[in-house]
């Protein structure tokens, strides 16, 4: 770990249900290869999953089982150690790089510029050699500008111990929001493709294993599924998945299910397969070269379990066996160092501000005090955007609407530093603006970007991109919406609370006080308790709930008017602009042509020439400032 991350905090395990063919799972990691610095649960780094994944390997070996590790994309974007350097990715390629990883993939934020799809070309599919696939994925060389396959489509290979036959293919979702260095094909395009028809067909294969930068719960998924079965009606299928930032587990026959493990290196994903064949299937422990397991093992067929481990060293000598003192290995140990002078020369704990509390993407309501949303509307929008030339300058009036996804994480009370910037909002894409919009109309597009209605259905006709693009990817899976009230300890909590509500404007919700009666309950610590197609045991830590929020699309912010306010209310004004956070640009325009002020995107212009990273950071050091440069 880190040398300034916190310890982990001893809880109640669940054991890796360890089997013949096992499988570490990683998704979605977003540059968090330094782990989380205030989180305990999640205060693993990269080296020590170096360490742990050394430990299993040498752990399969000696039983005779086998260990293969999957990497599904998303691993940039979202903290300092990618996002803090020039150019991005400046020390992160050199530490993922340091995992060997046995199959790897590309998520969409490798492809939304052209110079992250250049670097996955250059470094990591080199780095990764054969274990890199692009089953749906071309890219158009940097070197000769021809348009080719970023990786090989597929490839068959043999488990080193029990000798298991895998057919694999490593695709990414129906993404259009990539730049236009890389071509994407529709996952059933790819499908009626001759290579991918004639692949599926290879009877000789024990296990096809389909991984992507795909959600489990998808078209895609659900389509590969059917076509793969359509041929191989009894081969076992095991999907790996990712995107959504969800830790999810699906059934999708007897024979086939599939894993997805979270986001943000808070997850090492376990999946385990037993009932394989296998040209050396010695059971695993076994002593013997003839233990092999007999005909009623295989016949009974494929058995699949999963864990999602939290990553954080409690965990991780649990489950390896290890201690402090046996679990880091030199590797280990040395791909820590190179976090950690990267951390350093990138200057990722240097402080910008101090956060008097903590706010939430989706662990508090919204609107509420703590909702880091309510925060940008009420406060960060309101004041920085005042200071656009638009407001400033020419004492125009306006409204600013953004989507709610381009908020990535909490904000956690003390230092809000330079990683945080990257951790809260890595996007790099500015405010434009529409002029002079007749109010009644520009006061209901956030109505309509926060409705189900035909809007959507328009865009991705018009243009492919969709609905969800809008959300955190945590709300993509339409989870069941909880309206509960912040627990506190005693009445007498609430009061700093119901101070902060007054000051920001907020209306009050009445805060629940919490009443204990199943004391082992209470001595849990709050973290994920995922349910998903096998039960509610696939957590390896036993934690308390925390609740989830949906929050809507988009929010927006008046500036330079109050609308609630009554003395204001006949000074409505007559014509604002319509200023949005790019990102969003299609549905606002869209939104506006149906509200009967149909303008074009030359018709619009840069608002502010600020990121969200840099509205915040700038936010957060004149609201926020620390005292000689500390937080107290
Ligand atoms: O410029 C951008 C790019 C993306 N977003 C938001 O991020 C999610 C996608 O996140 P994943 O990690 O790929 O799942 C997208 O839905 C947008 O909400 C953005 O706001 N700005």
């Amino acid at each position: 770990a880190q040398p300034e991350a916190p310890q982990p905090i001893a809880a109640p395990l669940r054991e890796l249900p360890w089997a013949q063919l096992n499988f570490l799972h990683t998704t979605d990691t977003h540059g968090w290869h330094g782990g989380h610095l205030q989180e305990p649960s999640f205060s693993g780094d990269w080296g020590d999953y170096v360490s742990f994944a050394k430990h299993m390997r040498d752990k399969a070996d000696a039983d005779g089982s086998d260990l293969l590790l999957i990497d599904t994309g998303d691993r940039i974007e979202g903290n300092g150690l990618y996002d803090a350097s020039e150019p991005k990715g400046q020390y992160a390629y050199d530490i993922v790089k340091q995992q060997q990883i046995d199959l790897i993939c590309t998520g969409n934020h490798e492809l939304y510029k052209a110079n992250s799809s250049e670097d996955e070309f250059y470094f990591t599919v080199p780095n990764f050699k054969d274990g890199y696939l692009a089953s749906n994925l071309d890219i158009y060389n940097p070197d000769n500008g021809k348009l080719e396959p970023l990786a090989p489509r597929y490839k068959k290979f043999t488990t080193k111990n029990q000798g298991i036959r895998i057919l694999t293919f490593g695709f990414l979702f129906d993404f259009q929001g990539n730049a236009n260095n890389t071509v994407v094909h529709m996952v059933e395009d790819t499908t009626k493709e001759d290579w991918f028809q004639e692949a599926i067909r290879d009877r000789d294969v024990d296990l096809i294993l389909v991984f992507g930068h795909v959600a489990i719960r998808s078209k895609e998924y659900d389509h590969l599924f059917k076509t793969i079965r359509s041929v191989q009606w009894d081969t076992p299928i095991a999907f790996f998945g990712g995107h959504t930032h969800i830790r999810d587990y699906k059934t999708y026959d007897s024979k086939a299910a599939a894993l997805e493990s979270g986001r943000y290196m808070e997850t090492i994903g376990f999946m385990s397969i037993s009932g394989l064949h296998g040209t050396k299937s010695k059971k695993p422990n076994s002593t013997s070269e003839t233990d092999i397991y007999d005909d009623q093992t295989l016949i009974k067929g494929p058995k699949f379990a999963r864990r999602y481990i939290d990553n954080n060293l409690f965990s991780l000598y649990h489950h390896s066996g290890k201690n402090d003192s046996t679990f880091p290995t030199e590797h280990g140990k040395n791909t820590s160092i190179m976090i950690s002078k990267a951390r350093h020369k990138l200057e990722l704990d240097s402080i910008r501000g101090c956060a008097p509390q903590d706010f939430f993407l989706n662990r508090a309501p919204y609107p509420h005090a703590s909702s880091i949303l309510s925060l940008l509307e009420l406060n960060i929008l309101p004041d920085s955007m005042a200071k656009a030339p638009r407001v400033d300058k020419e004492d125009k009036k306006a409204i600013v609407l953004t989507n709610t996804g381009a908020i990535r994480f909490d904000i956690f009370k003390g230092p809000y530093t330079h990683d945080t910037e990257y951790l809260v909002s890595p996007f790099t894409s500015g405010f434009r603006y529409v002029p002079d919009v007749p109010y009644d109309k520009a006061k209901r597009v956030i109505d309509l970007m926060n409705n189900e209605g035909p809007l959507f259905d328009d865009i991705a006709k018009l243009t492919g991109l969709e609905k969800w693009m809008l959300l955190p990817p945590e709300q993509y899976q339409g989870r069941k919406d909880v309206h509960i009230e912040p627990v506190v300890e005693s009445e007498s909590d609430t009061q700093g609370w119901l101070d902060t509500i007054k000051s920001m404007g907020q209306t009050i919700l009445r805060p629940v006080i919490a009443k204990y009666g199943d004391k082992k309950k209470d001595k849990l610590i709050p973290g994920y308790t995922t349910q998903d197609d096998l039960g509610n045991d696939g957590d390896d830590t036993v934690h308390s709930r925390i609740a989830f929020y949906n929050v809507p699309n988009c929010i927006q912010s008046p500036i330079g008017f109050n609308p609630s306010d009554e003395d204001d209310k006949p000074k409505e004004p007559e014509v604002v602009d319509v200023a949005y956070n790019e990102f969003i640009e299609a549905w606002v325009l869209l939104a506006l042509k149906y509200l009967g002020h149909d303008v074009k995107q030359e018709d619009t212009a840069v608002f502010m020439q600020k990121t969200m990273t840099d509205i915040l950071t700038e936010w957060v050091q004149e609201a926020w400032p620390p005292k000689k440069g500390k937080c107290g």
